[in-house]
Parts: structure tokens; C-alpha cells; sequence
């Protein structure tokens, strides 16, 4: 007895000692690298002899190359006294990072596989969408994108149009029976907007016999619609948001959705770094994170439950066993395993990168086409005309493809209103970044290349490298669809898929950007025929994740597009 109490003292006594010199091992660690951080390295940092605005020790650059209220005129501003590279400061004197508009530096930084996703960007998108392409770099990235590529041929594609369609007339119809309803949004009345008549009275047509109006949120319908196309395009799933908000798994990927879009402080970048701090500290936002993700669990297994049961059922009341229908039925069975050991992985991330993006893009086209009437009517005249061949069957999308005043819509949405503002990637090795021109550092030498050391970030401005001039003309600054219709040769070159940066290009490039095109079409040509849409207030852009619009002055109130809809007859 007196043995074992001697060495239960002996354990809590050393045990103690040990977990005292285990923290402050940690903590000399820590300061160390704090240390090393701050004061030891930025002098070694090669980025420091570039160019580029300069920051106190505890100042940084971020609202100026990541607010889209401020991001043309800073960057034009800076390209203008710094050149196309340069750098800015990240979290402090200390933290340079590279920022080009070369699209040499560019090309080089998105297909070189020296530059990464860094892991803070994987681990926050890993912790809600799980181990998916979006977190994965090289072999394991590359069986990823092979599995998924089936999913997005042109085949495929056509296959899901009549879903698109389904919810685009949904959708069309929803918003007319509004109007003849005369039911606004209900929120419009927390928002006092200026009348339809006082902003654009002037450009209305008076021939046209505009009968009723309502305001909608359009951001919020084409959310849900958009949303409903993943559902039931991606894993079958019938989330029916159009018609209510209720169901729960929606309800559940809303709540993660809007954790993304808030910034969380402090507290959020610590948890990055130091993972352990949530599972200690849980506050009501990890809390409410972590209970949508396993109400969606819950129901992805009951969905596949289901499916298996279903399938079962069918192979044992089948009359004969050699019943050829058995080898489809274990087929689909097999397809189906497949599908939860590898799809079930997509479905979040398709989700979070198919519907969002695609949702916020659709509105910033019909919020520039309701500025731009002109371009609406002259939408509305092309989609009138080829009524005729928009009849779903095999040759829908050649027939969408074949509308180039609805592909310059488009196109240049993407290229005006990028969804995705930004993206940043890491060198994991020291590198040499070729550029298309030479330029100055500050011991006044010329380099036609720029020297990043390992672990350096390395930022690409989507928006930015769409504005740029020497690509899209002097008005690049402006919304203009008509530039597509002979587009210059400079950005018939331009590498970016569809000939914009906003998919960027590359290894990591999104791989559904021709589900966005498509889906965008099929919406835009469902709408704009028997809809007229006019501004219901003043907008803004905010940049979360995805770049967003909200009613100036009301930012409280989130992410919100208000539109003043009519039905257009000729
Ligand atoms: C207008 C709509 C869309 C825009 C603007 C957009 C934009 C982007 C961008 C910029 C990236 C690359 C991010 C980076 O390089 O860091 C990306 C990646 C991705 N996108 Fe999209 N996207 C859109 C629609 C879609 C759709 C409809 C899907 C699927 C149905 C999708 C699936 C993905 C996936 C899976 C990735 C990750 C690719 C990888 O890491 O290999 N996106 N998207």
C-alpha cells in the first residue's frame, strides 16, 4: 500500500514538473518564433528591396487591395508609382507580400508547383467543407480533379439543363406572381427605398404597358434558386428553398455559409494557428458550425440509407434472380458505395463553390443590367428573336451558345463583377518569378525577375488583373457588354478561362466554370424576356469570401441586392 502511494506521489510530483517544463518549453518556443518573426527575418526578406507602400510596424494594407469600394482606384494608383510588381504589408512592417498585375508573374505563380494554397486558407475551408479539392495540393489534389472531371464534360453538363431551367422558370414565376400579388420583399419595409420612378423614369420606355412592380431581394431568390440546382444536379438532394426556407440541411449550410461571411476577430486568426483554442473555447458561432455540420451528416446518411434500401428492396423482390435488370440494380448499388466513399466528400464543397459564387455573379448581371437599360432591352430583343430555338433538347446549349449579346452579358459580369476578389498562394521554396517587364527596386537596380523566399504569400488581384487597361481598353472601368462583340486581340490571348481572371487558370482553377456560364445563360434568358428590372436602391460591394452587394448604409442589415421587378410585354 505504502509502495503504491509512494508512486502515485512520485507521478504527480514529476508529473507536475513535466507539464511545467513542457509549457515553458512551448512558450520559449513561441516567443522565439515571435521573435524570429518580427525582428530576425524581415531583413533578410528579398521582397524588401521591391517597390511598394510602406506601413508602420503595426499597420497593414488590407482594406486597400481587398475593399472593392477602394481596390480600382489604390491599385491604379500604385501600378501608376510602384509599376505592375510590387509589394504591400500583410499583418505588420514585417510581413511583405508580392503583389503583380504582370501577367508573366501571374501565369508563373498560378501554374508553378512552387506556389501553394497556403495551409491557413486549407484549414479554414477543410474545418467547414472538409478534406475536399479545396484543401488538397498535389498528388492527392490531382486524383481529386480526375475523379470530379467526369461531372463537368459537355455531356454531363447537358444533362443537367432541364434542372437549370426548372428552377430558372421557377424562379421567373415566383417573382411575376409577386408583382401581380403586389408582394414586395418583406424586409423592404425595414429599408426605405427610392421609388422606382424617381431613379429611372426617364429611360422607361413609353410604349411599353409596365402594369404592377414589387421589390425583391434579388441575391436571396437566386441564392435559393441556385442552391436547388446544386441539390439536385450534385447528389439528388430536393432542398425545394424556392418554394421555403425551412428545410434543415438548408437552413444548416446557410448558418455555415453566413459563419464564413462574418469576420470573426481576433479570436477567429488565433484559431488558425492554434486549432486547440475552439475545441476549449467553443463560442456561439463554433457552437453553431459544429451543429449544422452534423445535421448535414445526419441527413447525408439517412439520404444514403435510403437510396441503399431502396435498391435492396428492388434486387430481393425481383422474380427471377438471373433477371438481367439485377446487374443494373448491383451496378447502381456499386455507383452508389462509390458515391459515399467519394462524392459525399464533393458535396460540400460543390455547394459552398457552385451555388454562392454562381448565385452572387447572377446578381451583379441584373443589377448592372438594371443601370444599363440599354443593354437589358438589347438582351431582351436578342432572347425575343432566337425564342424559337431556346427549346430544351440536345441542341439548348448550342442554341444559348449562339446568343452573343447573352455571352457578352456574361463575360463581362465576370469580368467587371469577379464574385472572387482575390486569391493567395505561398512559395514552399525559394523561387525567381519571371516578369514580363523589368522593373526598379529600391537600390535603384533593374530585375527582370523577382527572388521570393520559402513560405512568402504572394497575392493575385482577380479583380485587379480584369481591370487592367492594357488588356480591356480605357474603359475598362466601366460595364460595357459590347466590348465582346469584337473583343481586342489582347484579351482574346488573355489565359484566364473564359478570357477573365475570375476562374483564374491552373492546377486550382475552378474546375465548374462552364456550369457557372451555362447556368448563367439559362437564367438570365428564362428572366430577362418577361421581366423588367430597374434599381430599388443605392449599392455597395463588400468582400467576404465572395464579394458581395449590400444596401449602402445598410450594411447591418448583410448581403442584399433589392431590384424593382415588372413584367415586360411588348
Ligand atoms: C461564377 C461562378 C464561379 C466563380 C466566379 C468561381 C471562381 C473560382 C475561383 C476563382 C477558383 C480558384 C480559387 C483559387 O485559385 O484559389 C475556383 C475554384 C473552384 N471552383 Fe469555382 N467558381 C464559380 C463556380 C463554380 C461552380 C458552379 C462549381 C461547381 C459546381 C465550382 C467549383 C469549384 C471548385 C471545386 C474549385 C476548386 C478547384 C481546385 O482547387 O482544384 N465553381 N472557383
Amino acid at each position: 500500500m505504502d509502495t503504491a502511494l509512494g508512486i502515485v506521489f512520485l507521478a504527480l510530483r514529476y508529473g507536475a514538473e513535466a507539464a511545467g517544463l513542457f509549457v515553458l518549453v512551448q512558450v520559449l518556443r513561441g516567443l522565439w518564433w515571435l521573435f524570429h518573426l518580427l525582428l530576425i527575418a524581415p531583413p533578410f526578406d528579398p521582397l524588401r528591396h521591391l517597390p511598394g507602400p510602406d506601413a508602420s510596424r503595426l499597420s497593414n494594407h488590407f482594406s486597400e487591395v481587398m475593399d472593392p469600394a477602394r481596390t480600382p482606384s489604390v491599385h491604379e494608383e500604385w501600378v501608376k508609382q510602384f509599376g505592375k510588381t510590387f509589394r504591400y504589408h500583410g499583418f505588420g512592417a514585417h510581413d511583405y507580400r508580392l503583389m503583380s498585375f504582370d501577367l508573366r508573374a501571374i501565369s508563373h505563380v498560378l501554374t508553378s508547383p512552387t506556389f501553394e494554397k497556403p495551409w491557413q486558407t486549407r484549414r479554414l475551408l477543410s474545418r467547414v467543407l472538409g478534406q475536399g479539392v479545396f484543401a488538397m495540393e498535389g498528388e492527392a489534389h490531382r486524383i481529386q480533379r480526375r475523379i470530379m472531371a467526369p461531372a463537368f464534360t459537355t455531356q454531363a453538363l447537358k444533362n443537367l439543363t432541364p434542372i437549370m431551367l426548372l428552377k430558372a422558370e421557377e424562379l421567373r414565376d415566383k417573382w411575376l406572381s409577386m408583382i401581380t400579388d403586389g408582394m414586395s420583399d418583406e424586409w423592404e419595409h425595414t429599408i426605405s427605398f427610392p421609388t422606382a420612378s424617381e431613379i429611372v423614369q426617364e429611360n422607361r420606355d413609353a410604349e411599353k404597358n409596365i402594369q404592377e412592380d414589387a421589390v425583391a431581394d434579388v441575391l436571396r431568390w437566386i441564392s435559393r434558386a441556385t442552391l436547388d440546382v446544386i441539390g439536385l444536379a450534385g447528389f439528388d438532394y430536393p432542398f425545394e428553398s424556392l418554394k421555403t426556407e425551412t428545410e434543415d440541411v438548408y437552413l444548416a449550410y446557410r448558418n455555415i455559409f453566413d459563419s464564413m461571411d462574418t469576420f470573426g476577430g481576433f479570436k477567429r486568426i488565433a484559431e488558425l494557428f492554434f486549432p486547440i483554442i475552439e475545441k476549449i473555447f467553443p463560442d456561439a458561432g463554433i457552437r453553431r458550425v459544429n451543429a449544422s455540420l452534423k445535421t448535414i451528416r445526419r441527413r447525408g446518411e439517412e439520404i444514403v440509407r435510403s437510396k441503399k434500401q431502396a435498391i435492396m428492396a428492388e434486387i430481393t423482390t425481383s422474380k427471377d434472380i438471373w433477371d438481367k435488370d439485377i446487374l443494373s440494380l448491383l451496378k447502381k448499388l456499386s455507383f452508389l458505395i462509390w458515391e459515399i466513399n467519394t462524392q459525399g466528400k464533393f458535396i460540400s464543397t460543390f455547394l459552398f463553390a457552385g451555388s454562392d459564387t454562381t448565385a452572387v455573379a447572377l446578381a451583379w448581371a441584373l443589377h448592372y443590367l438594371s443601370l444599363n437599360l440599354d443593354a437589358q432591352s438589347r438582351l431582351r430583343v436578342e432572347l425575343a428573336t432566337s425564342q424559337a430555338n431556346l427549346v430544351v433538347g440536345t441542341d439548348y446549349i448550342d442554341a444559348l451558345d449562339n446568343l452573343p449579346y447573352l455571352d457578352a452579358v456574361v463575360r463581362e459580369t465576370l469580368r467587371f463583377a469577379p464574385p472572387v476578389h482575390g486569391t493567395i498562394r505561398v512559395a514552399v521554396k525559394d523561387d525567381v518569378i519571371p516578369l514580363s517587364e523589368p522593373i526598379l527596386l529600391r537600390s535603384n537596380k533593374v530585375v527582370t525577375g523577382v527572388h521570393i523566399r520559402k513560405g512568402s504569400f504572394v497575392h493575385v488581384p482577380i479583380e485587379g488583373m480584369n481591370y487592367i487597361k492594357d488588356v480591356w481598353g480605357d474603359d475598362a472601368l466601366s460595364f460595357k457588354p459590347e466590348r465582346w462583340l469584337s473583343p481586342p486581340p489582347t484579351a482574346l490571348q488573355y489565359p484566364g478561362l473564359a478570357n477573365v481572371m475570375s476562374f483564374t487558370f491552373g492546377p486550382h482553377a475552378c474546375i465548374g466554370w462552364r456550369f457557372a456560364l451555362l447556368e448563367m445563360k439559362v437564367f438570365l434568358a428564362t428572366l430577362i424576356p418577361q421581366l423588367e428590372f430597374t434599381p430599388a436602391a443605392e449599392i455597395g460591394k463588400y468582400n467576404t469570401i465572395v464579394t458581395r452587394p449590400f444596401v449602402k448604409g445598410k450594411l447591418e442589415h448583410g448581403p442584399a441586392l433589392p431590384l424593382r421587378m415588372s413584367k415586360f410585354t411588348l
